[in-house]
C-alpha cells in the first residue's frame, strides 16, 4: 500500500486516528569529524483509536512515548510511515488541511503551569483560541469559554483568575478545558495526573472518563503508571526502546500479558503483579537508544531471551488475541503453566 492510500484508511474504519509503522529518528551531532549518529526514538509503531476509546501507550523513561506524543499532535513528523487523523493524510497536508488537522487533536501535558500564560486571565487564556480560530463574536466566545469551565468543574468566578491562584488539580481542569476549546476528537494526555496528589488523580481521571462519554472523545493516554492506565483504557500498548512490545486489550495486557517486559512492568506496580503468575523481574539498565542491542531490543534484559532473540528482531505476531514482538511468547506460556 502507498503512503496516501494508507494514510487514508482511517476514513473506511471510522477510527479518529490510523498511525501505521511509525518512525522517527534523531540525528545526533558527533563533532566535526565524524557524522551524525541516529538515534531511534520511535521504530515501527501501529495503532488506531476508535472514537470514545483510549489507548494507553506505556514504558519506561526514554522508550518513545513523548516523542510519538509529537507526532501524532503534528509537532514533529514522523520520519517514515503514515498518519491518518479523521481519515485525512497528516503527513503530506498542506497549510490549510494542517489548520483543520491540528484542531482535531489536542495536547494535555503533565504540567499545565508551564504552558499556562502567568499574566493573562483564564477566561482570556480559553478565549484565545476561539479568536484565533474561529469566526464567534466576543459575547460567543465568553459564553462558550464560561460553559466550558462549568463543563470541566470550575466556577464562573474562576474565569477572571489568573493560574497561579489555582491548585494543580484545577490547573488540569483549566488544561482539559483548553484543549477541548476547539471541540478536537482525539485529545493526547502526556502523563496528565502524573504530578498530582492519588486522590486529586482520581478526579480528574473521572472527569476525563466523563468527557470521553459525553463527547465521544479518543484518547491517547501516555503514562509510565500502570495503576492509572488499569482505570482509563481500552487498549494497552507496551513500549520498549522505541519499539511495540505487545498491544491488545486491557483486559488481555494486565491478566494474561504475554511479553517478559510487560510481564516485568506489571511484577514491579504494587496490586498488579497478578495471582500466581510467576515473577520476573528486570535486570540491568535500558541500553542507549544509540547503541541498541541486535535482535530483539529486550534481549540484554530478558531471562528467557536465546541466542535467536539476540541475533534476530522479533515480528509482531497475534498470540492469545495480541500482537506480541516475542520468539518465546509460546514457550514462555507453557513453561509457567499459563497458555491460551
Ligand atoms: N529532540 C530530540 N533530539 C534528540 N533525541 C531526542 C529528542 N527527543 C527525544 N530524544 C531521545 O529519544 C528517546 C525517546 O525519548 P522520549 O522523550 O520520547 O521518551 P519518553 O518515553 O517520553 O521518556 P520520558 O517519560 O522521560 O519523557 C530518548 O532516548 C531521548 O533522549
Amino acid at each position: 500500500m502507498n503512503a496516501a492510500a494508507s494514510a487514508t484508511q482511517g476514513a473506511g474504519t471510522g477510527a479518529v486516528i490510523e498511525a501505521h509503522r511509525l518512525q522517527r529518528i534523531y540525528q545526533i551531532p558527533q563533532g566535526l569529524l565524524r557524522p551524525p549518529a541516529r538515534l531511534h526514538a520511535v521504530s515501527d509503531v501501529s495503532f488506531s483509536i476508535q472514537p470514545g476509546k483510549t489507548l494507553a501507550v506505556v514504558g519506561e523513561s526514554g522508550c518513545g512515548k513523548s516523542t510519538l506524543a509529537r507526532m501524532v499532535t503534528l509537532i514533529e513528523p514522523p520520519t517514515s510511515g503514515t498518519l491518518a487523523l479523521g481519515g485525512m493524510d497528516a503527513v503530506h497536508a498542506g497549510p490549510e488541511e494542517r489548520r483543520k488537522l491540528r484542531q482535531m487533536v489536542q495536547l494535555v501535558f503533565q504540567n499545565p503551569y508551564g504552558s499556562l500564560n502567568p499574566r493573562k486571565r483564564i477566561g482570556q487564556i480559553l478565549e484565545a483560541l476561539l479568536q484565533i480560530n474561529t469566526r464567534l463574536g466576543a459575547a460567543e466566545r465568553r459564553d462558550a469559554a464560561r460553559a466550558m469551565l462549568a463543563r470541566v468543574g470550575l466556577r464562573p468566578e474562576h474565569y477572571e483568575r489568573y493560574p497561579h491562584m489555582f491548585s494543580g488539580g484545577q490547573r488540569q481542569r483549566i488544561a482539559i478545558a483548553r484543549a477541548l476549546m476547539l471541540q478536537p476528537r482525539l485529545v493526547v494526555a502526556d502523563e496528565p495526573v502524573s504530578a498530582l496528589d492519588v486522590s486529586i488523580q482520581a478526579q480528574v481521571l473521572n472527569l476525563l472518563a466523563d468527557l470521553q462519554r459525553e463527547l465521544g472523545l479518543a484518547y491517547l493516554f501516555i503514562s509510565h503508571d500502570l495503576g492509572v492506565v488499569r482505570h482509563i483504557a481500552d487498549e494497552v500498548l507496551v513500549m520498549y526502546l522505541g519499539h511495540t512490545v505487545e498491544h491488545g486489550s486491557k483486559e488481555a495486557i494486565f491478566e494474561r500479558p504475554r511479553h517478559p517486559y510487560t510481564q516485568a512492568l506489571l511484577a514491579a506496580t504494587p496490586g498488579l503483579a497478578g495471582g500466581g503468575r510467576r515473577r520476573i523481574v528486570l535486570k540491568g539498565e535500558l541500553p542507549s537508544p544509540l547503541n541498541p542491542p541486535a535482535g530483539c531490543v529486550f534481549s540484554t534484559r530478558c531471562a528467557w531471551a536465546t541466542d535467536r532473540c539476540r541475533a534476530e528482531r522479533p515480528p509482531q505476531q497475534t498470540f492469545d488475541g495480541r500482537q506480541v514482538a516475542c520468539f518465546e511468547a509460546q514457550n514462555i506460556a507453557a513453561a509457567t503453566g499459563d497458555e491460551p
